[in-house]
């Protein structure tokens, strides 16, 4: 199980660096690695077993790798389905909404222990493009919950966690035009 480091350490705090393509074994193992962790931490049985704290996104320099390499997994409302599932390599946000929007319970962070109670307001929809493993480029468009992990873990890659955006003087203060996403 990959370790997570917590925040404190300097890669939190890194600009992480692009990879080049073809990715050697060892990046593409990280990336799968990544997503294992996902799943498991998922997975009621596997968490409460090895004590995963459980997430929908992992970005490389949260197990102290500072590389442009995140991987997000976002289950649907019923399990079942999942609402998006892939490793991200140097992702970039080509466009997005002016509509903003936040999580209603705000947001955790695996390297983050404490709760930072406020509203993290990003952009409601975005279109991301990003490369998978294979070095394969993807264009893609987001919303709502799926896009506001995306911003989140692209943050990791660039060194800013979720709490450098709440205002800590109205912790929930936020825009009449922005979205709660409950
Ligand atoms: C302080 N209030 C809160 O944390 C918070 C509080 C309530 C609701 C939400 C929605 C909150 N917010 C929040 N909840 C999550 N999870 C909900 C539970 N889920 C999960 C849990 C168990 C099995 C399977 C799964 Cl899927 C895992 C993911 N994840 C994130 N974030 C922020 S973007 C990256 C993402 C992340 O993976 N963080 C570790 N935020
Ligand atoms: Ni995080």
């Amino acid at each position: 199980m990959k370790n997570i480091i917590r925040d404190g350490k300097t890669t939190l705090r890194q600009e992480a660096k692009k990879l080049t393509f073809p990715l050697s074994q060892e990046e593409r193992q990280l990336g799968h690695d990544m997503m294992t962790f996902l799943e498991n931490s998922q997975d009621p049985e596997i968490a409460a077993k090895y004590h995963l704290r459980a997430g929908v996104g992992l970005a490389a320099p949260q197990v102290n790798v500072s590389l442009q390499m995140a991987s997000v997994l976002v289950p649907g409302p019923e399990d079942k389905k999942i609402l998006f599932k892939d490793t991200l390599v140097n992702p970039v946000i080509i466009s997005h909404s002016v509509q903003g929007a936040a999580l209603a319970e705000g947001e955790g962070c695996l390297s983050v222990d404490e709760n930072v109670p406020g509203y993290v307001v990003r952009h409601d929809r975005i279109t991301l493009r990003y490369y998978d493993l294979d070095g394969k480029q993807h264009k893609i468009r987001l919303k709502n919950y799926p896009a506001i992990v995306c911003q989140h873990e692209i943050d990791h890659l660039h060194g800013i966690l979720f709490y450098d955006h709440i205002n800590d003087k109205q912790p929930f203060s936020m825009k009449d035009e922005d979205l709660i996403i409950e």
